[in-house]
């Protein structure tokens, strides 16, 4: 994106950049600023036309602040592509923006415990969390038991009986191992109950929330206390109706109600099934009949944007059973319900003569009990329904707690929904390590949202690509304070580096940690730490715990220190990963035709994962989304990365090979989407997009044709489809092919 280097941007150019953002005497300042960091930095690294000493203009500029987040992104952008134009990500790994300090990194959660235990477990080897972190990370690889055992103690986790150990692998039958075997406990009332450590007590701040519209009024909160005593009383009304077992749907926006039904319904030993609220009635109906639910909780409409979408009727669509509705807006619910429905109030109201309304015992369970059916999101075919059981809980907030550094006095906020994996992760992460939960009611999208992050004191902010990409394009946080947020998050598919660019910048360049998992795995195995040096775009390390290697075409692990590509194998042994299906062969989809290492029967997860110099990774697609250009294989995401950048009329991209029906090698199709406002030939575009690919990527790859489109099939969560690109391009062919 710059054609200069630092040293050659001019007070010019900055101020260019700047637009009408930035004065004279302010270009002229960061131009100052600029070069002594310029200097300094060839002082300390000796210089030298490798180009070292770019990572250390850019450590010294952001450390001094010399961007601010009000500054226009042409002027971050300026700046941080200027430092990096030379840089050589083949010998010296991806362009780092952000560095752990020592100082900093003693006070974070992994770093207290690497203090702690660190000498003991390492011996000697071990010297602080930074330096020791692959260290500790490997360690806690092969003695997955000592680690657990460390992190139970630091999540509110009490178990009415005890487990007999951490981990059992004697049951062979069980590649994943048994985890906590013998305990029972219910993890709503862990959620609920006050603790000593972490510390959360009755008084705290359990949720925050807004409503959407309510922009300029304070936000509301929620004490610890008053969410107990909300979630008994559904709990109760829930015990009333219902057997212990049973499976109940919600289906609505991640609203406060919503975490006080899901809390409850496992509180009284029953089964959450989570049901994104974009799903069409079709999708509901198939849901709930794989799950079996008796009843579902939705909302009468959903309040987004502004605009008013209906959610019961299409409901009532799906199922002929139960529904508890719920009201978008007041007390009463604005619609007629069937006959067997009930209204949220009603539903409560029988509650006011319980003789103890502030008592319930909750049902106490095994831990491996099932308390969420989760469905993955599809992009490979139909979704699979996922049991999370109560050691799913525990694992997802053990990352919260290790990787992005969650706990007291953290307020954590990632727009989603209870159907989308990222839902429960979300509420157990915060009430789990005692973080305030903050949602907002309404749309993400809009300005509305970053003004809730922002009076809410957000610490940790999640997003996902789609969502940055669109505040950064419609500019719509502009003027917003973000400085709260010491880290970001994203998930869900690749993010893009310039959007990250975006986002960091709002803070002060804070991290903006990548995590990649899977429903099924309850957590992220590939992931970002805050005690490791961060690039956009990319992964840091896998999680604490686990393991995996990168497979070579003949299903041969590559060596853990080489730069290669493919696809990953994650080690057998995970804590929290399902071991069951409820409409597919686990087996099948997760074992079978998976090669063994070192005695280990691997587990698929399907990810290409493509790790550069220094460790670093990035998710190069799905092994389905794998071409084979001209004998070459590779992936849709690296030729996007290329795509998306080569000229400013495109959104984005989507790459897809396609087998020509009449044989013969697989035929490169991009597909794009424009910007608004801009106009394209999609001849022109094949012109640079061969160009950009044949320079960055493969001299050998031709785009054989590119389709304009006015937006991408994705799945309800927004991942991209491919699949069904791929199938409509392979359906043209073969219409032309019959002509
Ligand atoms: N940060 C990320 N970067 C790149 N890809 C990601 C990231 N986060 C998630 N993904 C992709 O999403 C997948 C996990 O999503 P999910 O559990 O919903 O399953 P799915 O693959 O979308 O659905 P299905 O299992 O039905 O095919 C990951 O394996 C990865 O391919």
């Amino acid at each position: 994106m710059a054609a200069n280097t630092i040293d050659e941007v001019s007070v010019d150019d900055l101020c260019r950049a700047g637009g009408g953002g930035l004065t004279i005497e302010e270009a002229r300042h960061i131009h100052q600023l600029i070069r002594q960091a310029v200097s300094k930095a060839k002082a300390e690294t000796g210089g030298g036309g490798d180009q070292l000493w770019a990572r250390e203009v850019w450590r010294e500029l952001v450390s001094r602040r010399v961007l601010k987040p009000n500054h226009p992104h042409a002027l971050h952008q300026l700046v941080y592509y200027s430092v990096y134009a030379r840089w050589d990500a083949s010998i010296h790994g991806p362009p780092l923006y952000w560095f752990p300090s020592l100082h900093d990194s003693k006070l974070t959660n992994i770093g207290r415990i690497m203090e702690t235990h660190g000498p003991k477990l390492l011996g000697s080897s071990y010297k602080d969390p930074i330096a020791s972190f692959n260290l500790f990370r490997d360690f806690t690889v092969h003695h997955p038991e000592v680690y657990w055992s460390i992190v139970l103690k630091e999540l509110a986790v009490t178990f009415r009986e005890s487990p007999k150990c951490i981990l059992d692998t004697t049951d062979k039958s069980r590649p994943g191992g048994t985890w906590l075997p013998g305990s029972v406990l219910n993890i709503a009332e862990c959620c609920l109950l006050p603790s000593s450590h972490p510390g959360k007590q009755d008084d705290c701040c359990a949720i925050v929330w807004r409503d959407e519209g309510d922009d300029d009024s304070d936000v509301n909160r929620m004490t610890l206390k008053q969410l107990r005593e909300q979630v008994i009383l559904v709990a109760n009304a829930l015990e009333r109706t219902f057997r212990k077992g049973d499976a109940i749907a919600i289906d609505m926006p991640m609203t406060v109600n919503a975490v006080i039904i899901y809390l409850a319904i496992v509180l009284a030993g029953l089964v959450v099934v989570s049901i994104a609220d974009s799903f069409a009635a079709k999708e509901i109906a198939v849901r709930l009949r794989v799950s079996k639910a008796k009843a579902i909780f939705t909302q009468d409409f959903i309040l987004r944007g502004g605009r008013k979408f209906p959610l019961y009727s299409r409901v009532v669509e799906a199922s002929p059973h139960k529904a508890i509705v719920l009201p978008v807006l007041g007390n009463d619910v604005g619609i007629q319900l069937r006959e067997q429905d009930i209204s949220w109030k009603d539903f409560l109201a029988h509650d006011n003569q319980h003789p103890r309304p502030n008592h319930f015992t909750p049902a106490y369970l095994p831990i491996d009990a099932a308390i969420n059916i989760l469905f993955s999101s599809g992009t490979t075919g139909e979704p699979k329904a996922i049991p999370w059981t109560q050691l799913s809980p525990i694992r997802c907030s053990a990352e919260a707690l290790a990787h992005m550094n969650v706990g007291v006095g953290d307020v954590y906020c990632w727009p989603t929904n209870l159907g989308w994996v990222m839902g429960p992760i979300l509420l157990f992460s915060c009430f789990l390590t005692g973080a305030t939960l903050a949602l907002y009611h309404g749309s993400p999208l809009g300005r509305g949202f970053g003004k809730f992050v922002q009076d809410a004191g957000v610490t940790v902010l999640g997003t996902v690509p789609s969502l940055v990409k669109t505040w950064k394009n419609t500019k719509c946080m502009e003027g917003l304070d973000w400085t709260k947020i010491k880290s970001f998050a994203t998930t869900g598919e690749a993010s893009n580096v310039d959007d990250d660019l975006w986002l960091s910048s709002k803070s002060y360049y804070n991290p903006v940690l990548e995590c990649c998992g899977g429903t099924e795995l309850s957590s992220a195995y590939i992931i970002a730490s805050t005690l490791q040096p961060q690039a956009f775009g990319a992964f840091s390390t896998a999680a604490m715990a686990t393991g995996f290697v990168i497979l070579d075409e003949h299903g041969v692990p590559y060596p853990d220190d080489k730069v290669c590509v493919g696809e990953v194998g994650l080690f057998p042994l995970y804590f929290g990963a399902s071991d069951r299906l409820l409409n597919a062969d686990h087996e099948h989809v997760y074992f079978e035709g998976m090669p063994t290492f070192k005695g280990m029967r691997l587990r698929r997860h399907g990810d290409i994962l493509k790790r550069m110099v220094g460790g670093y990774l990035v998710v190069q697609g799905r092994a389905d989304d794998t071409m084979n250009l001209g004998g070459i294989k590779t992936s849709s995401v690296e030729i996007e990365r290329v795509c998306d950048h080569v000229d400013e009329s495109i959104l984005e991209t989507a790459a897809v090979s396609v087998a020509p029906p009449d044989g013969g090698p697989e035929q490169l199709v991009i597909f794009v989407v424009l910007r608004k406002g801009f106009d394209q030939q999609p001849g022109k575009l094949k012109t640079v997009f061969s160009k950009a690919i044949q320079t960055n990527l493969n001299p050998l790859f031709k785009v054989n044709s590119v389709k304009i489109i006015p937006e991408f099939p994705r799945t309800a969560s927004n991942k991209l489809l491919r699949r069904v690109l791929r199938d409509q391009i392979q359906h043209e062919l073969s219409v032309r092919s019959r002509m």
